[in-house]
């Protein structure tokens, strides 16, 4: 990490007219670091991603890059580069042309311009496609393309917004390892936004949860899964369950709870089996409270949860829809949430 190039947002506003599109986010990330904002649609994460790019002006607050208060310059001068979800490369340009687009802009003389851009090609294995026009290229080629000519600009921060929103899972899953590789091999802080945790989970160093405009918890991975701060995480991040004691709140993972056989077990949150979904590797047993029906269940999503066990454990002892359970987990297993 390269504390000298480290991101800051201070105090970050955003409104359009009335509606407040981000509330106030104070964030630092490392240089460096890999940082996903992660949220669902309208909490806030393109706005963020565009006050640092310089494409909006923050209402209040500040940018700052390796200390320099980059607020107010223009994208072309603060050191950021964007990649769009749409990658918005130009159609009647070739590849080659695509990437040499904005030093052609500043006046870079053709063959210094073309010899950088082929370089950048090459890094992201696109040299074959160098005189192809953006067409003629699959979804994960242009978007390779649209890296290629966002490195150009040699910046220090990577922005990318929602990048793999339009690719199929199949390749989404093969471009997160080529981030991953890109990320490595370029040393530079990428701010990446998703509305995906499992995609957030398997890129970030720093996984940034927003809602409503604000930061709900900032931190590694593992930490955020481990031990979401609010019931808002718990829920968005999936695979726990969160469950009302007379002491406030829990957060309890899914494969960390246990079934066992009837109102008669000691113990344990009694529940009925709502339905029951193969995994292959994992059986998730979905549960309501006793006396719960469908309709009143969709509006309460706190009064159902999810035991996830091993198949073979559920082969075992195979539970069927209907039947009557307790829901147990150890203390050690349990954490409370920030009321
Ligand atoms: N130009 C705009 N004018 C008015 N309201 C806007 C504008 N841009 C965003 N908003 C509003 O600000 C809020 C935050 O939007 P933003 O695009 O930052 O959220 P997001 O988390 O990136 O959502 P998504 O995942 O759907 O892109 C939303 O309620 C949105 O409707």
């Amino acid at each position: 990490m390269n504390a000298r190039t480290d991101l800051e947002l201070v105090g970050l506003v955003k409104h359009y007219g009335d509606a407040v599109a981000v509330a106030g986010i104070d964030l630092k990330i490392a240089g460096g670091a890999y940082c996903c904002l992660l949220g669902p649609s309208g909490c806030g994460k393109t706005s963020t991603l565009r006050m640092i790019a310089g494409h909006e002006l923050p209402t209040e607050g500040s940018v700052l890059l390796a200390g320099r208060e980059i607020t107010e310059l223009s994208p072309a001068e603060r050191g950021t580069a964007m990649m769009f979800q749409s990658y918005a490369l130009f159609p009647h340009l070739t590849v080659l042309q695509n990437v040499a687009f904005s030093a052609q802009m500043k006046g870079v003389a053709k063959a210094e311009r073309e010899a950088k851009a082929g370089q950048l090609l090459e890094l992201v294995a696109m040299t074959p496609y160098a005189q192809r026009l953006p067409a003629a290229l699959s979804g994960g080629q242009q978007q390779r393309v649209a890296l290629a000519r966002a490195l150009m600009t040699q910046p220090r921060v990577l922005l990318l917004d929602e990048p793999l929103s339009a690719l199929d899972p199949f390749l989404r899953i093969k471009m997160r390892a080529e981030l991953q590789r890109w990320h490595r091999e370029l040393g530079m802080t990428f701010v990446h936004v998703t509305h995906s945790q499992e995609e957030a989970m398997a890129l970030a160093d720093l996984v940034v949860v927003m809602n409503h405009g604000r930061i709900e918890q900032a931190g590694p991975a593992r930490e955020v899964f481990e031990r979401p701060r609010t019931e808002f995480v718990a829920r968005f991040i999936g695979a726990h369950n969160v469950i009302t004691t007379p002491g406030g709140k829990l957060a309890v993972r899914s494969d960390r709870c246990e079934l066992s056989g009837g109102e008669a077990s000691a113990g344990g949150l009694p529940v009925v089996v709502r339905a029951i979904e193969y995994q292959g590797n994992h059986v998730l047993v979905h549960l309501v409270q006793p006396g719960t029906t469908e309709t009143a269940d969709d509006d309460a999503p706190s009064a159902a949860w999810v035991a996830s066990m091993p198949d073979a454990k559920f082969h075992q002892q195979p539970i069927a829809p209907g039947q009557q359970l307790s829901l147990h987990w150890t203390e050690a297993d349990a954490h409370s949430l920030a009321a």
